[in-house]
C-alpha cells in the first residue's frame, strides 16, 4: 500500500560529519560520534562503538561539537532494512523526557523495546538448482538425486532438500560448495491483513450518526482533541470505529488505546466484524516473535490498526493519523515507575507534533479532561442515551448500617434477596469487590500478630485455592505456616476481610444451584482464560460472576440484570487526591454492566457511608453535579488539574543513609514563590522490595515552571550510591 507520509524527508549527515546518536540506555543525552564513509539520515537505526561494546541508537541529529577531534569514534554503520526512527517520535522521545524528567535515552527505550525488530527476519536460506549447472561439475548417484528433486519441488531448505532426496546434509553441502545450488532471496516479510474501511458498519442512531460526521469531519483538519462522552452502553465504539475508517480510507494509520488489552476479547471480536480482519495487537503479553513483526509492520507503514496498551503509544508509525483512547479516564494508563508518564497525556502530544486528532472515550471523563474541555482546549461529544432504548440501570446504596450482613459474612440481606430473585428469574449477576484473593489480612487466633510481607510494608495476602499467601507488591509468598512465628501458638489464624474468592465462597453457599464463576486478574491467567469465561457469561453458562475490577472492563452481556458492589467504600479512605473520583468512576463502570438490553438493570451498593457524595452521586445519576464539587474543592486547595503536582521517591536499602540523603535534599531545596515542598515523610508503601521509602511532594502553581524548579533543585544534591531519585510529574497513585 502507498502510504501518505506527513513529514518531509529527513535531514542527512554526510560521511565524515559530526553526529549525536541517542542509545537506549539511561544516559544523561546523546553521545557525539562521526559519520562513516556513507551519509546516513537523522533517525537512522546505527552500530556504535561504546567502551568495548557495541550497541545499536539511533541518529539523533548534528553532533554538538563537544568531542575532542582525536576521540571522536565513528559510527559502525547503519543497520539494514530498518526504517528510520519517525521524527514525530524523536520529538516525542524528547518532548516526554523533558516533561517527566526522565533520561532521553530511558524514553527511546520504549520505541526500541523489542531489540529483535531491527534485525531482518533470518530464514534458513532456500536453495534451487543453478542452470546449466557449473561446468565440471562433479557427478555422482547422490547429487544426481538431489537435482532430480529440486526439478519436483519447489526451492527448500537444506535441510528439507536432503530429506526429501533420501540424501545426508554433507551431499547438499557439496552442491553448494561447488555453486550448483545457489540462495533464493529472501521474500518480503508478509504483511498484515489491512482492515477494509470500505464494509459498511451498523446503522447509527441519529445521535450516533451526528457525533460520527464530527469525528470524521475532524480528520485531515490536523490537531485536535475530541471527547466521546457517552453514557456506558451508548455506542461510544461504534461511533470511533466510524473515525478508524476514515482515517484507514485515507490512508493513515490508527492508534487504539485500551487500559485492558490483554482481556478484551469481545472488542477484538467487534473490530474483527466491522473491518473483516483483526488489528495488531500490542501489549505485554503478546510473545516477542509477534511482537517483532508488529513492529515491523507498523514501521514500514503496512500495519493500518494497532490496538494496545500504553506503551503502543511508542511504536514508530510513520503515517500515524489517528490514536483513540477509549476509557480515557483508566488509572491503568499512567506508568509507575521506570519513566512515569500518563499515556492519554502524551499521546494528546503525540497527536499535536503529528497533526493529526487525538479521540478520548469515556463514560465517566477524568476531571483533567472536563477541565480541559471547559477551557476549551478539547472539544466534547455527547451521547446522552444508551443504545436502542435500553435504559441506564437504577442504582440504590444499601445502608449496611441498618442491615448489615451476618457476622463472618458479606453478602447484607438486601443484596441477598434481589440476587435470589435475579437468579429465580432466569437472569444473571455479578458482584463486584475489588480485592483480590480470598482475605486481605491473616492474623494469630492466640496473639493477633499479623503475616506481612518481610519485604514490603504490607500484609500478606490469602489466596485459599492456590494454598498460599502473597505480597501483592513484590510477588513473596509462602504457605500458611503451622504455627504462629510470634508467639509459637499452634492455635491457628484467622482470616480478616473478604476478597472476591470468600465472596464467591459465601454466594456458592448461598445459591448452590447457581453456576458461578470468579474473573481476577489472578484466576484467569492470560487473554484466553477471559475470553472463555467472557463467552460463557455472554452465551448464560453462567448464573454469577464475582470479579474485580477487571469485571467492569467495557464487557456487554445482554443478560445481565444486576450488579451487587460488596463493598462500595473500598477505595474511599486514605489521604489519595483522587480516591474520590476514582471511586466514582470504577462503579460507574461496574454499575454500566447492568441492563444494557432488553432487560432493565439494578445496582445495590453495600456501604456503610450511604451519605457519601459519592454514593450520593452515583444514586442520583449526577456526574456532572460530583465533577462540579470535585472541582470547586480541587480549585480552591490548588490541587491538580487547578495546581501542579510532583511526587519523589527516594529509595534505598539503607534507612539512616536514606534519612540523611532526604534531610540534605530537603535543605537544598530553593525557595520561591508558587512552590510548596511537603516532606520528606515515608512514602505511603515505606517499605517496598526491600528498599526503605521517603516521599516529597512538591505542589506548585500553574504559573511555575515546574520542571525546571525541579532540575535546579535535583541538580544541587547528587543522591549517595544504592540511592535511587524518582519523580513522578502529575502522580495519580500517591503510594
Ligand atoms: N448503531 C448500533 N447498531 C447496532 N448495535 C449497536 C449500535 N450502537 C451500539 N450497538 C451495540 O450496543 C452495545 C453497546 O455499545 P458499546 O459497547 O459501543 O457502548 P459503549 O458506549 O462503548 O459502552 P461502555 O462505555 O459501557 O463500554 C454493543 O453491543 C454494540 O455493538
Ligand atoms: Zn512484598
Amino acid at each position: 500500500m502507498t502510504v501518505a507520509t506527513a513529514t518531509p524527508p529527513p535531514a542527512e549527515f554526510s560521511p565524515g560529519s559530526r553526529i549525536a546518536v541517542l542509545l537506549p540506555l539511561p544516559l544523561a543525552g546523546a553521545y557525539e560520534y562521526r559519520v562513516g564513509a556513507e551519509p546516513v539520515v537523522a533517525g537512522a537505526f546505527v552500530r556504535v562503538p561504546l567502551g568495548r561494546r557495541e550497541a545499536v541508537g539511533v541518529v539523533w541529529g548534528p553532533g554538538p561539537g563537544a568531542v575532542d577531534e582525536a576521540r571522536l569514534r565513528p559510527i559502525l554503520g547503519p543497520l539494514p532494512a530498518v526504517p528510520p526512527l519517525p521524527a514525530e517520535l524523536r520529538a516525542l522521545t524528547d518532548w516526554v523526557a523533558a516533561y517527566t524528567l526522565a533520561p532521553p535515552g530511558a524514553v527511546l527505550k520504549m520505541a526500541m523495546s523489542v531489540p529483535a525488530a531491527l534485525q531482518p527476519p533470518r530464514l534458513p536460506p532456500r536453495l534451487r538448482a543453478v542452470a546449466p549447472p557449473p561446468a565440471g561439475l562433479k557427478a555422482s548417484p547422490a547429487r544426481a538425486r538431489v537435482l532430480a528433486q529440486l526439478e519436483q519441488m519447489p526451492p527448500a531448505s537444506a535441510a528439507d532438500l536432503a530429506r526429501a532426496a533420501g540424501v545426508g546434509p554433507l551431499v547438499v553441502r557439496g552442491l553448494f560448495a561447488a555453486r550448483a545450488l545457489e540462495p533464493l532471496p529472501d521474500p518480503p516479510e508478509p504483511d498484515p491483513p489491512r482492515p477494509d474501511p470500505a464494509r459498511p458498519g451498523p446503522a447509527l442512531s441519529p445521535a450516533q450518526a451526528a457525533a460520527a460526521a464530527e469525528l470524521r469531519a475532524a480528520l485531515g483538519a490536523g490537531f485536535s482533541v475530541t471527547l466521546l462522552d457517552g453514557v456506558t452502553g451508548s455506542g461510544k465504539t461504534e461511533v470511533y470505529f466510524e473515525a478508524v475508517a476514515a482515517a484507514l480510507a485515507a490512508g493513515r494509520q490508527v492508534l487504539v488505546l485500551l487500559p485492558e488489552i490483554a482481556l478484551s476479547a469481545q472488542w477484538l471480536e467487534r473490530f474483527t466484524r466491522r473491518f473483516g480482519c483483526p488489528p495488531l495487537v500490542w501489549h505485554s503479553e503478546v510473545g516477542e516473535a509477534r511482537r517483532r513483526d508488529t513492529w515491523r509492520a507498523v514501521a514500514r507503514g503496512a500495519a493500518g490498526v494497532v490496538v494496545g496498551a500504553r506503551s503502543a503509544l511508542f511504536l514508530p508509525f510513520p503515517a500515524l493519523g489517528l490514536i483513540v483512547v477509549d476509557e480515557e479516564h483508566d488509572g491503568a494508563f499512567k506508568q509507575e515507575d521506570g519513566v512515569c508518564y500518563h499515556a492519554r497525556d502524551m499521546a494528546v502530544v503525540r497527536g499535536r507534533l503529528g497533526g493529526f486528532p487525538v479521540l478520548l472515550a469515556s463514560a465517566t471523563p477524568a476531571l483533567e479532561t472536563m477541565a480541559n474541555v471547559q477551557a476549551g482546549r478539547y472539544r466534547r461529544l455527547a451521547l446522552p442515551d444508551r443504545h436502542a432504548g435500553a435504559a441506564l440501570p437504577r442504582i440504590v446504596a444499601v445502608d449496611l448500617r441498618r442491615a448489615p450482613p451476618p457476622r463472618g459474612r458479606w453478602l447484607g440481606p438486601d443484596l441477598e434477596a434481589a440476587l435470589a430473585e435475579t437468579l429465580a428469574a432466569g437472569e444473571q449477576a455479578m458482584l463486584y469487590l475489588n480485592r483480590r484473593g480470598y482475605a486481605p489480612l491473616t492474623l494469630c487466633k492466640k496473639c493477633g500478630f499479623r503475616l506481612r510481607c518481610p519485604h514490603c510494608s504490607a500484609w500478606l495476602v490469602e489466596h485459599r485455592r492456590r494454598g498460599r499467601l502473597l505480597c501483592h507488591h513484590c510477588g513473596h509468598a509462602i504457605t500458611r505456616p503451622d504455627t504462629c512465628p510470634d508467639c509459637g501458638s499452634e492455635e491457628g489464624f484467622a482470616a480478616c476481610g473478604p476478597g472476591v474468592e470468600r465472596v464467591a465462597e459465601e454466594a456458592a453457599f448461598l445459591f448452590p444451584q447457581a453456576r458461578l464463576a470468579v474473573m481476577t486478574s489472578d484466576t484467569c491467567a492470560g487473554p484466553a482464560a477471559a475470553a472463555a469465561l467472557v463467552e460463557a457469561m455472554a452465551e448464560r453458562r453462567l448464573d454469577l460472576l464475582v470479579g474485580t475490577q477487571i469485571v467492569a472492563k467495557g464487557y456487554h452481556f445482554p443478560h445481565l440484570t444486576l450488579v451487587g458492589v460488596v463493598d462500595a467504600d473500598l477505595g474511599l479512605d486514605g489521604g489519595d487526591l483522587r480516591a474520590a473520583e476514582r471511586t466514582f468512576q470504577l462503579l460507574s463502570q461496574v454499575a454500566g454492566r447492568a441492563g444494557r438490553a432488553e432487560r432493565p438493570g439494578r445496582v445495590l451498593l453495600q456501604s456503610w457511608q450511604p451519605d457519601h457524595p459519592v454514593m450520593r452521586a452515583l444514586v442520583a445519576g449526577d456526574r456532572d453535579g460530583f465533577l462540579a464539587r470535585e472541582a470547586a474543592s480541587r480549585r480552591e486547595a490548588g490541587m491538580p488539574p487547578y495546581g501542579r503536582l510532583a511526587a519523589l521517591i527516594l529509595s534505598g536499602e539503607d534507612e539512616a543513609a536514606l534519612d540523611g540523603f532526604a534531610a540534605r535534599l530537603a535543605r537544598a531545596a530553593p525557595l520561591r514563590d508558587g512552590i510548596d515542598l511537603l516532606g520528606p515523610a515515608p512514602a505511603p508503601l515505606a517499605l517496598l522490595r526491600g528498599r526503605h521509602r521517603r516521599r516529597f511532594l512538591v505542589k506548585a502553581t500553574r504559573a511555575v515552571a515546574l520542571q525546571a524548579w525541579l532540575r535546579d533543585w535535583l541538580g544541587r544534591a547528587a543522591p549517595p550510591a544504592g540511592i535511587r531519585v524518582q519523580v513522578d510529574v502529575d502522580p495519580t497513585g500517591f503510594q
